[in-house]
């Protein structure tokens, strides 16, 4: 398990950002799309055929296994194929995280990709981006891993506009307690709790901006 250096300056990044973002944003569409369309059959067999062509195009030049984390000379960090906030995953919502004084927060929107219950978030994507969250407040100084996290659900996450945040309670060594929330116009709607562990093999490393993907 390793980060990767990525050897480019940081207008070259931005300029990747560009060329990845709009497609990784169609591609999302699509996936809401097929979900969500009512269209005849026929025209279902062509779609298929169409994006089967464009995934064929996309799979003649493809690089080995995952993209990796991977992070720039001056410390950006380039997670693009992360399952939260990766430029490059259309899987990822995306969350955009931003630093507050107290932790992260970030404003997003889930649509139908992310239903459970009717009408609502699936609670295992709540997990998951609750995890990057915390995770990601605890890794101010270097990249923590999840130990344990404990969600509580205290009323259903309705699919839509909503907002989340966390922050660090309590760091002893190694190991720190964060705590965060999503919430919806009306409130918190559920909460979390967890350790992170700074692995020992990354006491070493420079912190890196994890932040933008
Ligand atoms: C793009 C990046 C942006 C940044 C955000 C990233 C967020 C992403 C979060 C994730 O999803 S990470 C992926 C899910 N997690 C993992 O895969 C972790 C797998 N487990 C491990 O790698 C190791 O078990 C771990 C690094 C968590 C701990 O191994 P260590 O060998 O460093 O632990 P050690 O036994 O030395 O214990 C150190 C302290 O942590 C405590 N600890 C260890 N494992 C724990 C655990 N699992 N839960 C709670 N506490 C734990 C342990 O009790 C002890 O506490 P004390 O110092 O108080 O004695």
């Amino acid at each position: 398990m390793q980060f990767i250096l990525e050897d480019i300056a940081e207008a070259e990044v931005e300029r990747r950002r560009g060329v990845y973002t709009p497609l990784t944003d169609t591609v999302r569409d699509l996936v809401d799309a097929v979900i969500r369309t009512e269209v005849g059959e026929d025209a279902l067999a062509v779609a298929q055929r169409r994006i089967a062509e464009i995934v064929a195009d996309l799979r003649s030049e493809q690089m080995d296994g995952p993209y990796g984390v991977r992070h720039t000379r001056e410390n950006t960090g380039m997670a693009w194929g992360n399952a939260v906030i990766g430029v490059r995953n259309a899987l990822a919502p995306p969350l955009n995280v931003e630093h507050v004084d107290d932790g992260v927060r970030c404003e997003f929107t889930l649509g139908a990709a992310y239903e459970g219950p009717p009408g609502c978030v699936h609670g295992g994507v709540c997990a998951m981006l609750l995890d990057h969250l915390l995770g990601n407040a605890a890794s101010y100084e270097s990249a923590c891993y999840t130990g344990t996290i404990t969600i509580r659900y205290l009323r259903p996450t309705r699919l839509g506009a909503l907002t989340a945040r966390a922050w660090v309670t309590e760091q002893t060594g190694r190991k720190r307690i964060a705590r965060g929330t999503i919430s919806d116009a009306e409130g918190v709607t559920c909460e979390a709790e967890g350790v992170f562990i700074v692995p020992r093999s990354a006491l070493d490393a420079p912190p890196v901006r994890w932040s933008a993907g």
